[in-house]
């Protein structure tokens, strides 16, 4: 049985209409590739200073980049590659069990491919995806080695990513405990990508350009490549790394932070040859949480998590695509 989602029947009328449009995506030839402000995480057990001097580079990284790797970071390769593994194994499934409303028992929508949406070229990821909202784990059938797989990965990802934005905050005077009191292991969530080989790549993307709904993201890639960002107003490309972990601030950190850190825009590119995996654990406060600038005078209104949600529901059903921070802007 087939596994891969049916692209073709499904975009047929816009892959059409689009091949003869002259605006298309960018291609993936003639990008520059660029290696991310490197952190070794091992720095902020040596001395002092050493320790300061990681933590104001992170900071400077968040500032000029919105993107930074990491290394030492303490999460076992071993782990990393189980990830990998159960990831494949979930995606090499059948298309139509893993659209079944039920799959693994995780809430609906949690599986997806495409964009149900799609107007054009512009707004179609060519692309699967596995959401899982932490919170669903405990429903997932606990004597599975890829439900035990994620709940390690979560664990050791959610205790990486609080220090991480504790680190980050202490540049901003944000308090020390702001993190624990609205962040909960179950707050957040892990998106597995899956890119299958794609017969236009320079047509469209593996993942549209967008940012993340979150304080930050902690990215683990495969040695494809295809994450490109938007630095300077030119799209660039991320050079894997196969020792580092990729985090990039999300908009809940820009609002927070007041605009300092940036929540930068990125994208995939499509490949045609390759699949290429991902995972990207997305750090989110609690539904509740109500998000604020931590210097004044404020960019943007104050807003909680399940509106900032509400709002991108909202967006995508009318335009095909998130708007996100720009919308509470003051
Ligand atoms: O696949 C990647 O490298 C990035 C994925 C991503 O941006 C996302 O899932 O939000
Ligand atoms: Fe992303």
């Amino acid at each position: 049985m087939a596994i891969e989602p049916p692209f073709f029947e499904k975009y047929k009328a816009i892959l059409q209409s689009s091949a003869n449009e002259k605006e298309k995506p960018s291609t993936v030839e003639g990008f520059e590739e660029l290696e991310l402000p490197l952190i070794d995480l091992s720095h902020l057990n040596l001395g002092p200073l050493e320790r300061q001097e990681c933590i104001e580079k992170m900071g400077q990284a968040a500032i000029e980049w919105g993107f930074f790797q990491i290394v030492n970071h303490a999460v076992p390769d071993e782990l990393l590659n189980r990830l990998k593994q159960e990831q494949i194994k979930v995606f090499q499934q059948p298309f139509d069990k893993k659209s079944e409303n039920n799959f693994l028992n995780l809430s609906v929508q949690s599986y997806r491919w495409g964009n149900p949406l799609a107007t054009s070229l512009r707004n179609l990821s060519w692309s699967e995806a596995l959401h899982i909202s932490l919170k669903d784990i405990s429903k997932m059938d606990e004597y599975n080695k890829l439900t035990s797989t994620i709940e390690e990965y979560a664990e050791k990802a959610n205790f990486l990513a609080q220090r991480l934005a504790e680190y980050l905050a202490q540049n901003l005077g944000i308090k020390a405990n702001y993190f624990q009191e609205n962040c909960s292991p179950s707050s957040s969530s892990l998106r597995m990508n899956r890119y299958p080989p794609c017969p236009y790549p320079s047509m469209m993307f593996g993942i549209i350009p967008h940012t993340d709904t979150d304080f930050l993201t902690i990215v683990s890639q495969d040695q494809v490549g295809g994450l490109q960002l938007k630095r300077n107003g030119r799209w660039v490309s991320v050079k894997p790394n196969p020792k580092a972990l990729v985090v990039n601030i999300g908009d809940f950190y820009q609002a927070l932070s007041n605009g300092v850190y940036k929540s930068i825009t990125h994208r995939v590119i499509a490949n045609q040859e390759t699949e290429r995996y991902s995972a990207a654990y997305f750090y989110c406060p609690t539904y509740e949480t109500v998000i604020e600038s931590c210097s004044k005078p404020s960019l943007y209104k104050k807003f909680s998590f399940k509106e900032y949600r509400e709002q991108i529901q909202k967006d995508v059903k009318a335009t095909g695509d998130k708007v996100g921070l720009s919308r509470f802007l003051l």
